[in-house]
C-alpha cells in the first residue's frame, strides 16, 4: 500500500500568490530549474518547503530540486511529489485480547470485597493524618518537591484517583477471598461489573453528546459511540496486559535489580550529538507530549507531596511510610550519591483511573489530560481549568503584559507561570518558551478572526481560534515533526503522511483513540535522550550569547522576564543539535533531576522511568519483541538481532532472564535502521502506532472531510500552509529570520531566511458574510 500518488497534471508553474517582498534571499540559492525534476522517480511540483518535508532525505542530495522564484512568489520551495491517500495502514499492532475463565461470584462476596475497597480509604486516611502530624510531607525547596509539583494531580483528577483506588482495592480483596491467581486476579475480574455494587457511583456515566463543530474542552464525545473514549481523567489504555507482582496493582519488583543500579550499568552520560536535527525536535515533542498524557501521582488530601524519605535521604521507618510510596533504594556502592549519604529517592504510585467499562480488574494508570492531540496543553483539560484561563473578552486567551510582552498568565502567588493548561509548564525554559508561543499563537488568531468577523462574539471567536490552532498543531506534527522521528517508510506504512491536498476519510471508530501505557511510560520517553546539558541563547546573527545549564534552571521561568530570553531561546533551539535519542542521557538529568538551588544533588530521570515502568506492572522488553514480531529471546544473546553484544553483555550482568529486562532502556538501546527515522525497531512500532490512533480515532482530526468539525478545503489549504517556522515568526518578541523547516539544520536547501519567505495563513476563508 502506497499513499504516494502520481499527479494526473503536467508540472503547472505556481501561481503568485503574494507580492513580491521587499527582503531579498540569502545570495547562495541554489539551481532554479523551469521544470521540477523527478524525485526518486516520482513527478513532483514546486511546492512550499514545509510541504516537501517528508523528502528531505531524497532533497538534501538533490539540491537543483530547489525551485524558489522569487518572480513568482516570496517562498522558500522545493520540487517534491504530491501525497494523497494515508489510509489502510498496514502497520498495526493491536491490543491483546484476554480470554479468560469465567468466574461467578455470590452478590454477598460482592458487596463484601467492594465494602473493603471502600472502607481503604478511611484506613488510608487515618495513616495520613498520623503522618502529617509526624510533618511527613514535602517542603518546598527541596528536589523531590519540585519533582513532586510536575507530577502533582489536578482538582478534578484527585477524587477519580481515589475511585480508581477503591477498584483496586476491592479487586486486591476478591483476589484473596476467590483464592484467584494472578492471572484470574487481574483479568477474568474484567468480566464482573461493579455497577450493581455500592461502588456503582464511580462508573463514569457516558455524557450526552450534542452536534458540535469544536472538540468538548474535555475530550468527551469525540467518538460518538464511545463518548467517554479520550476523555481527561480516564484510564490509559494497553497493549499487553501488565505484570504486576499481584496481577492487580502491586509493582512489577520480586526479583528485580535496582532501577538506579540498571542505569548506572546501561546508560551513562556520553556526549553524541544528532547531526540531522535540531534541539527543537526534542522541545516539541516534549510541548505534544505534555498535549497527550499526564499521570499524576497520589498526594495528601490537602494537596501536599507525600514524603518517602528522610529530608537526608534515609529511608523512613515503616510506621511513618505511607502507602503509596514506592522508593527508590541508593545502593552503598553507587558514586555518585554515596558522598552525600543518600540511600533513599522519593517516589510515589502513580494515581489508578476506574476502568472506563466499569469492572473489576488490574489497575489502568489514570490520564489526567484529554488523550486527543487537541492542544489542550494550552488551553486545559476541564471547564475549570480552561474557564480560569480565558480572558472573556475577543475570544482571548489571559496573558501577563510585561515591558510590552505578553506572557503566560501568573499563578496565585504571582511567581510562576499558571499551571492550569499544563502543570509542568516551568519545568524547563524550553518548554515554557513553547507554551509561551503557542499561547500567542491563540490570541493572534482571535484577533485576526475578530477583525474580519467583528459580529462574532467571545465564545465563537474563541472556539474558532481553539479548532484552528489545534490544526496547525496537528498539521506540524504529522508534517513536519513525525517524519523526522519516524522516517517517511514507517509513515507510510502506518497511514501517517498527511496529505497535499484533499480531505482524509479513513476516520474510523472501532479504534481506541487513547493514549497507551507503553508509550507514555517508554516509547515516547525516548526525547530523555535527546536533552542537552544546556539551553543555548542565541542572537540574530546566528552567535550563542549565553547558555543555561538545565541543573540550574528546572521550574525557573523567570528568564523569561528579560526581553531578549524568548527569541534566545527560540533561535538556540533552531541552532543546536540535540543529543542522540539512544542509551545515552545528561547527568543533569540523570544525577541532577529537579536540583534546587539548596540542594548538592537531584533525581535519576531515567532511573525514574524504569521504576515508572514497574509502577504500572509493564511486562519485560522480550514480550514486545514478541509482539512486533521480533523472536522471543531464550537467551540473551538471541537479542543481537537489534542489541549490541556491549548491551546484551551489560544485561546479561544485571537482569537474570531476558523476560526481567525493562522496557525503557532497551527500546532505548536499540539499533536504529537507516530510514526509519531516530529510533530503534520497538519504540518506532509503539510511536507510529500511537500516533495512527490519535489520527484515526480523532473524529476532529483536522484532515477528516465530512465530519462536524471539519474544515473547508480552503480552509484545509490554509492551514496546510502553517509550519513551525512560521509559528514562531508570528509569535516571537523580534525574530526576523529562520530557517523553514526547524526541526532540520541549516543547509542549502534550509538556510536561514527573513521571515517575509515563510508562508503563513491567511484567514479569508473564515470571512463571513
Ligand atoms: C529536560 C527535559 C525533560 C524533563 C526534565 C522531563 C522530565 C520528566 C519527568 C520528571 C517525568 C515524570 C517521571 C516519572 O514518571 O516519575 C517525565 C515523564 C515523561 N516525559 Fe519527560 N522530561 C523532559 C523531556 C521530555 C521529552 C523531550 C519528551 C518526549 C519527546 C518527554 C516525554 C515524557 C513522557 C511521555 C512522559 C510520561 C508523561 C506521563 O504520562 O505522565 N519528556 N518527564
Amino acid at each position: 500500500v502506497t499513499s504516494i500518488v502520481v499527479p494526473s497534471q503536467p508540472f503547472q508553474p505556481p501561481q503568485p500568490t503574494q507580492p513580491t517582498p521587499p527582503q531579498s534571499l540569502p545570495q547562495r540559492r541554489p539551481m532554479m530549474p523551469r521544470q521540477c525534476p523527478p524525485l526518486i522517480n516520482f513527478p513532483t511540483q514546486c511546492r512550499l518547503m514545509s510541504q516537501c518535508s517528508v523528502w528531505w532525505v531524497e532533497l538534501i542530495k538533490s539540491p537543483q530540486s530547489m525551485c524558489t522564484n522569487q518572480a513568482e512568489s516570496p517562498y522558500w520551495k522545493a520540487c517534491c511529489p504530491a501525497i494523497v491517500g494515508g489510509r489502510n495502514r498496514i502497520g498495526a499492532m493491536s491490543e491483546q485480547s484476554l480470554d479468560s475463565e469465567i468466574l461467578t461470584v455470590p452478590k454477598g462476596e460482592l458487596d463484601r470485597v467492594v465494602n473493603y475497597g471502600m472502607s481503604e480509604i478511611g484506613r488510608i486516611s487515618n495513616i495520613e493524618s498520623r503522618l502529617m502530624e509526624h510533618k511527613d510531607f514535602l517542603m518546598p525547596g527541596s528536589t523531590a518537591f519540585a519533582y513532586f509539583v510536575n507530577m502533582k494531580p489536578s482538582d478534578e483528577a484527585a477524587p477519580i484517583g481515589e475511585h480508581g483506588l477503591m477498584i483496586t482495592r476491592a479487586t486486591q480483596k476478591l483476589k484473596q477471598v476467590m483464592r484467584l491467581s494472578n492471572e484470574a486476579a487481574g483479568i477474568a475480574t474484567q468480566k464482573l461489573s461493579i455497577k450493581d455494587t455500592a461502588l456503582g457511583g464511580t462508573c463514569i456515566p457516558d455524557p450526552v453528546c450534542r452536534p458540535s463543530k469544536y472538540r468538548t474542552i474535555d475530550g468527551s464525545c469525540n467518538n460518538l459511540k464511545s463518548p467517554v473514549m479520550g476523555r481527561s481523567n480516564t484510564q490509559l489504555g494497553r497493549y499487553l496486559a501488565p505484570k504486576y507482582d499481584d496481577g492487580i496493582w502491586e509493582a512489577r519488583d520480586i526479583g528485580m535489580p535496582n532501577s538506579r543500579r540498571v542505569r548506572t550499568v546501561l546508560a551513562a552520560d556520553h556526549d553524541n550529538f544528532q547531526k540531522d536535527t535540531t534541539l527543537m525536535l526534542m522541545q516539541f515533542g516534549q510541548f505534544i507530549d505534555h498535549d497527550i498524557t499526564h499521570v499524576p501521582v497520589f498526594q495528601f488530601p490537602n494537596g501536599s507531596g507525600i514524603s518517602c524519605c528522610t529530608p537526608e535521604g534515609k529511608h523512613l521507618s515503616r510506621d511513618f511510610l505511607h502507602p503509596h510510596c514506592f522508593t527508590l533504594d541508593i545502593l552503598p556502592d553507587d558514586e555518585f550519591y554515596r558522598p552525600f549519604r543518600v540511600e533513599c529517592v522519593n517516589f510515589v504510585r502513580s494515581m489508578v483511573a476506574p476502568r472506563s467499562d466499569c469492572t473489576f480488574g488490574y489497575a489502568e494508570q489514570l490520564n489526567q489530560v484529554t488523550h486527543w492531540h487537541d492542544g489542550s496543553a494550552i488551553y486545559g483539560s476541564t471547564q475549570a481549568q480552561s474557564d480560569l484561563l480565558r480572558e472573556r473578552k475577543g475570544g482571548r486567551m489571559k496573558t501577563f503584559s510585561y515591558q510590552n510582552r505578553q506572557l503566560l498568565p501568573l499563578d496565585w502567588n504571582n511567581k510562576d507561570c499558571i499551571g492550569f493548561s499544563d502543570s509542568r509548564v516551568n519545568q524547563l525554559i524550553g518548554l515554557t518558551v513553547m507554551q509561551t508561543v503557542w499561547h500567542r499563537e491563540h490570541n493572534r488568531v482571535a484577533g485576526e478572526l475578530s477583525r474580519i468577523n467583528p459580529k462574532w462574539d467571545d465564545e465563537k471567536v474563541f472556539q474558532e481560534a481553539r479548532r484552528i490552532v489545534g490544526a496547525e498543531m496537528q498539521h506540524i506534527t504529522y508534517n513536519e515533526y513525525l517524519p523526522v522521528l519516524l522516517g517517511r517508510r514507517i509513515m507510510e506504512a502506518y497511514g501517517l503522511l498527511p496529505r497535499t491536498s484533499g480531505f482524509f476519510n479513513g476516520y474510523n471508530d472501532t479504534i481506541n483513540g487513547n493514549v497507551f501505557n507503553e508509550f507514555s511510560t517508554a516509547a515516547y520517553r525516548y526525547g530523555h535522550s535527546m536533552v542537552n546539558h544546556w539551553f543555548e541563547l542565541v542572537d540574530e546573527n546566528g552567535a550563542t550569547y549565553d547558555r543555561m545549564h538545565l541543573k540550574d534552571w528546572f521550574n525557573n521561568p523567570h528568564p523569561l522576564l528579560k526581553a531578549d530570553v524568548l527569541d534566545g531561546v527560540m533561535r538556540g533551539l533552531t541552532f543546536t543539535n540535540p543529543e542522540v535519542a539512544d542509551d545515552h542521557f545528561v547527568s543533569d538529568l540523570t544525577n541532577m533531576l529537579f536540583k534546587t538551588p539548596e540542594s548538592k544533588h537531584g533525581g535519576d530521570l531515567v532511573a525514574f522511568n524504569i521504576w515508572r515502568g514497574r509502577d504500572h506492572g509493564l511486562p519485560g522488553y522480550n514480550a514486545y519483541r514478541e509482539l512486533l514480531g521480533l523472536r522471543k529471546a531464550k537467551s540473551f544473546s538471541e537479542m543481537n538481532d537489534v542489541l549490541t553484544p556491549d548491551v546484551i553483555d551489560k544485561m546479561a550482568s544485571l537482569y537474570k532472564t531476558p523476560d526481567e529486562i525493562d522496557l525503557f532502556l532497551a527500546g532505548m538501546a536499540e539499533k536504529v535502521e537507516p530510514s526509519s527515522g531516530i529510533l530503534g525497531p520497538t519504540f518506532l512500532h509503539i510511536v507510529a502506532d500511537q500516533f495512527a490512533r490519535l489520527k484515526e480515532a480523532d473524529r476532529y482530526f483536522y484532515e477528516n472531510g465530512g465530519q462536524s468539525g471539519s474544515f473547508t478545503s480552503d480552509q484545509l489549504d490554509e492551514i496546510r500552509k502553517t509550519s513551525l517556522a512560521g509559528i514562531f515568526c508570528l509569535n516571537s518578541d523580534g525574530i526576523k529570520n529562520i530557517q523553514p523547516l526547524t526541526f532540520r539544520p541549516l543547509s542549502d536547501i534550509n538556510p536561514r531566511l527573513p521571515c517575509s519567505a515563510i508562508p503563513s495563513m491567511s484567514f479569508a476563508a473564515w470571512r463571513e458574510p
